[in-house]
Formats: C-alpha cells, sequence, structure tokens
C-alpha cells in the first residue's frame, strides 16, 4: 500500500479509510482520495473525516498542497449521499449539513494549494468539492460534472452558487443552476469548470506538473492572495451556519421535496433494471 512506503505518512483512521491521506514528507504533497464505494456518496461519516483530514493537514507545517482525488474508479464523488435526506430525522439532517459546512469551509478556505483530479462522475457536491479545489484537471470522455440539485427537486444553498459563481460567472450560473446541468468534461472546459481536459491515465500525472508551477509561488503571498478572493464567500456561511443547517432541515423535511428525493432513488434504482 502506498502509504506506508517512505517518504509517505498516512492519516486515515486505521480500519475505517473513507478518506485515504498519503502525506508525501518530501515533497510536501498529500493527497486525499475518497474511498466509499460504489459511488463515494458523501454521508455523514465521510464528510466528518473528510473535515479532520482537511484540518490536519491545514495544520501539518511541511504540508504545502493537497490533491483531491477518488480511491473508486469512475466516479469521483456521486456528492450528498441523497439516504442522508430521505426519510431522515430533523436531528441527524443538522449534524449531516454541519459536517458539510465544516468540511467544505475547511478545503475552500485551506491555506495549501489544492487540485482536483476528476477522474470520474462528479455530480453536485461532487462538483462542489471539485469547485472549491484551486485547480480541476478532468479525465475526458464519458464523465460527466455539474450542480444537478434541481433535478432533484432540491436547490443547490447560497454558497455552492456563490462558489459556482466565482468559477464560472453570473450568466453560465444562471444557466447550470436551473436547469440543473450536467456537463461533459469538453464543455465544462468550454465554459472553465474545469481547468484542464486530458486523457483518463494522464490526470494524476497533470495535476503533479501543474502542481509544480503553483509551488514555485512563495507561500505567504499565494495564501493571502486567496483568502482575499475568498474571505467574502466564507465569511457568508460562516456568520449564519446555524441559521443555515437549520433551514436546510426544515426545506428537506418537507413532504414535496421528499417525494421529489423518493422518485429520484427510484429513477436511479430503475435505470440499472
Ligand atoms: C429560497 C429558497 C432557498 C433554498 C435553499 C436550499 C436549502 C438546501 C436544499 C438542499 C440542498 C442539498 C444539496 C444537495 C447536493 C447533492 O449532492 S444531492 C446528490 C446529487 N447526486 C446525484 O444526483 C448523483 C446520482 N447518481 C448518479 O447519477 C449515478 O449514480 C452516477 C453517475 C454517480 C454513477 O453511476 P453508476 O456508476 O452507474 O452507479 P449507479 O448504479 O447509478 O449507483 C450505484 C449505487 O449508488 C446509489 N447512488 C448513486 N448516487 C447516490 C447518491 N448521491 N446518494 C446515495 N446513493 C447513491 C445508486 O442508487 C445505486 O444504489 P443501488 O446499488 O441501486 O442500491
Amino acid at each position: 500500500q502506498v502509504c506506508t512506503q517512505v517518504p509517505y505518512r498516512c492519516y486515515s483512521t486505521p480500519g475505517v479509510g473513507q478518506v485515504q491521506v498519503d502525506m508525501n514528507s518530501e515533497t510536501g504533497v498529500a493527497t486525499v482520495r475518497l474511498n466509499r464505494p460504489p459511488v463515494n456518496s458523501l454521508n455523514l461519516d465521510v464528510l466528518t473525516e473528510l473535515g479532520i483530514a482537511l484540518e490536519k493537514l491545514d495544520a501539518d507545517r511541511t504540508c504545502r498542497a493537497m490533491v483531491l482525488a477518488s480511491a473508486v474508479p469512475g466516479i469521483f464523488s456521486a456528492g450528498l449521499d441523497i439516504l442522508e435526506m430521505y426519510q431522515s430525522t430533523p436531528e441527524r439532517c443538522v449534524a449531516f449539513w454541519r459536517a458539510l459546512q465544516d468540511a467544505w469551509l475547511g478545503l475552500y478556505g485551506s491555506r495549501l494549494v489544492t487540485m482536483a483530479a476528476i477522474e470520474g462522475h462528479s455530480p453536485a457536491g461532487g462538483c462542489l468539492l471539485a469547485m472549491s479545489c484551486d485547480y480541476r484537471v478532468m479525465a475526458d470522455g464519458k464523465f460527466q460534472i455539474g450542480l444537478n440539485e434541481t433535478r432533484l427537486g432540491i436547490v443547490a444553498p447560497f454558497w455552492f452558487e456563490d462558489v459556482m459563481l466565482n468559477t464560472i460567472g453570473h450568466r453560465e450560473t444562471e444557466k447550470a443552476l436551473q436547469l440543473g446541468a450536467m456537463y461533459s468534461a469538453q464543455q465544462a472546459l468550454s465554459i472553465g469548470l474545469v481547468d484542464k481536459v486530458v486523457p483518463l491515465a494522464e490526470v494524476m500525472p497533470t495535476v503533479q506538473g501543474e502542481l509544480k508551477n503553483w509551488l514555485q509561488i512563495p507561500d505567504a503571498a499565494r495564501v493571502i492572495t486567496k483568502t482575499s478572493m475568498r474571505k467574502q464567500v466564507l465569511d457568508r456561511l460562516r456568520s449564519q451556519k446555524e441559521k443555515d443547517a437549520q433551514f436546510f432541515a426544515d426545506f428537506i423535511g418537507r413532504d414535496s421535496v421528499q417525494r421529489s428525493l423518493g422518485a429520484y432513488i427510484a429513477s436511479l434504482q430503475k435505470r440499472k433494471s
């Protein structure tokens, strides 16, 4: 296993490992891989693990960069675990949402250079994670990326919207969010949702190559610039975390939303039969 080899350090919780962290202490680059087959859907446990992993890396002064990737072939992440939102309790919904908020604040606000290696599908919450990195490399081919919430009868929260606005601008975001649009890698490249598209096998080498450029910049200057660019969006959520969590739980608990989610889950299952 990679993380047992010198000079790697492994931060994953032994026996759990839904978020695998391999830290290369020679390069200062950590690789964080989501590992929740079959589709890396983000449940309370994964989001909590991810938040903790990001916090530890941020505190590790030997770490300068982080690559976010997947350990599951064909999938970056299927987004939030729909089963956390369907027929759940208000208490669980609030806990789930807090874990998402914390993981996202850790990622979007990270002092590290963050790069997404998108080697598979990346809908909704998966797209949010990718957009929250500093740079995105996506595999060409059949994979899709986008914020598809409206297709589930739910609404992308204001901070998902803010991140997309900062990534692709107002007009594209307006279309993307209303339509719940999912883009091929080439389409995503054309609207600036990803930065580079390469064949699957070249995603990781391309990320490593791009990292060299970013790591040439002195950390302090880069971090001040990143913080200045992202502060407004981060502060907007920080200032209303509890209200946002409560709003989520209330919204998700509506009968109409539950019906939509139920129908969407059934449609996912039907696709297979
Ligand atoms: C004033 C108004 C303001 C409003 C404020 C709003 C307040 C808040 C509102 C709430 C916002 C909530 C935000 C949510 C963001 C999200 O992330 S929602 C999740 C969206 N995700 C998806 O739609 C992805 C669905 N999945 C797929 O499209 C496909 O699975 C795939 C393309 C990712 C992979 O395809 P494939 O490889 O063919 O696998 P499958 O056979 O489809 O799936 C295997 C297995 O996994 C289950 N599954 C798939 N995705 C999820 C998921 N996200 N969560 C849980 N489970 C998932 C799928 O059903 C299969 O299960 P079974 O094997 O059939 O049991």
